[in-house]
């Protein structure tokens, strides 16, 4: 916690939905000065003054920061800029604020999607709109789903970065009793694994929503975590982030929630609705759902096989209903076990 003879660390997070506001609040708790920027001019005045953002997360009491809707007050001398808008406005929201970053901050992406259209990753995104070096974006990704970590129930994520310093840094600025950061270099698997978990935490839900049970959906995430290997080991990925927190701890924590947004649009869709009715029911951020068709995008350029992806493409975008999706990939030819196809 804050150390009284060393200044606070001042971190900007950027997005005051779920998960900008539950990180922020994970900041200050662990002892940062935090400056949460959103675009609604209610919410950061509800932040700074009632200590709350009700429609996010209700219930919930934030720690002492300042909401503005003001990016220059926000991004000020901030050391750390967290961001945390939906993957797809990624790229304009930082391009709009590009001369406000101070010129040595760590940048964070707390996102969990591929850009639709380039096929970038997040940290590739930030690199570009914002001009950076890659040493300075760190990727924080894990079993952190946000309503859980808001009411400071326990757990861990990694911060991934490829300079070790710059991971560390972000690692002291966000460690709590409540919140417990590993790093590590790995920034291309810790991002594909927070992206492509999203896509098999549709599937899952898709076949709770059709009435399938246990063995389905275990089986979905056991194969879903060798679809994620596959594309993260043919992109570089280091084959022990697989297993690790955002890796295997994200893909379980997602695809077994009824917290996760993507498991529920998913059983959404297996219950029958449309695309649109489950993006509506659903309500926030189902990053999956757009990034589905950028992963298989992605995959196919490197001719790796995505198959729970690209049925999930087929269900969402082509009217495939889910029993044709289950029923094309269990008649798949046989082979042996393994990430091999
Ligand atoms: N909610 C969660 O449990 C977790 C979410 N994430 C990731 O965090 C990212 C953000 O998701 P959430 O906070 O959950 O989404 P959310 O839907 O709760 O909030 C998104 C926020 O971004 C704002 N926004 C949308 N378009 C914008 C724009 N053009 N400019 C500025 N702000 C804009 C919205 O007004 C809202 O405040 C996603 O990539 C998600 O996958 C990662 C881990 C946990
Ligand atoms: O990434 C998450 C948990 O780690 C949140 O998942 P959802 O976006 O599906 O809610």
């Amino acid at each position: 916690m804050t150390n009284p003879t060393t200044p606070a660390t001042r971190v900007a997070v950027l997005g005051s939905g779920s998960w900008g506001t539950t990180f922020a609040m994970v900041l200050a708790d662990a002892g940062c000065d935090v400056r949460l920027w959103g675009r609604s001019a209610d919410v950061a005045e509800e932040v700074t003054t009632q200590h709350t953002n009700a429609r996010y997360l209700p219930g919930i009491t934030l720690p002492a920061m300042t909401g503005t809707t003001d990016a220059a007050e926000a991004l000020a001398d901030a050391q750390i800029v967290v961001v945390a808008v939906p993957s797809q406005v990624a790229r304009a929201t930082l391009t709009a604020l590009r001369d406000l970053v101070e010129p040595d901050a760590v940048i964070v992406s707390l996102m969990k999607g591929v850009e639709l259209g380039t096929d970038e990753r997040m940290s590739q995104v930030i690199v570009e709109a914002l001009d950076v070096p890659l040493s300075r974006v760190a990727v924080v990704s894990g079993p952190n789903l946000a309503l859980e970590i808001a009411e400071r129930q326990p757990t861990a994520t990694v911060v991934a970065c490829i300079d070790e310093d710059a991971a560390r840094f972000v690692a002291e600025a966000c460690s709590n009793p409540y919140f417990r950061p590993y790093t590590n270099d790995d920034v291309v698997g810790v991002e594909l694994c927070g992206a492509v978990k999203n896509v098999i935490a549709l599937a899952v839900g898709m076949a709770q929503g059709r009435g399938f049970g246990s063995n389905t959906i275990a089986t979905v995430i056991t194969r879903g975590l060798v679809e994620i290997t596959r594309l993260g080991l043919e992109l570089g990925a280091d084959a022990a982030t697989f297993s690790g927190l955002a890796g295997m701890g994200d893909l379980v924590a997602t695809c077994t929630s009824p917290l996760s947004r993507n498991n529920t649009l998913g059983r959404h869709i297996g219950e029958g609705m449309s695309l649109e009715e489950a993006v509506t029911a659903t309500g926030t951020t189902a990053e999956g759902a757009k990034s589905c068709r950028s992963v298989l995008d992605l995959a196919s350029k490197h001719g790796v096989d995505v198959p729970i992806t690209s049925g999930v493409v087929s269900v969402l975008y082509d009217g495939l209903p889910v029993e044709d999706m289950a029923r094309g990939l269990l008649s798949r030819p046989q082979k042996a076990e393994g990430i091999g196809g």
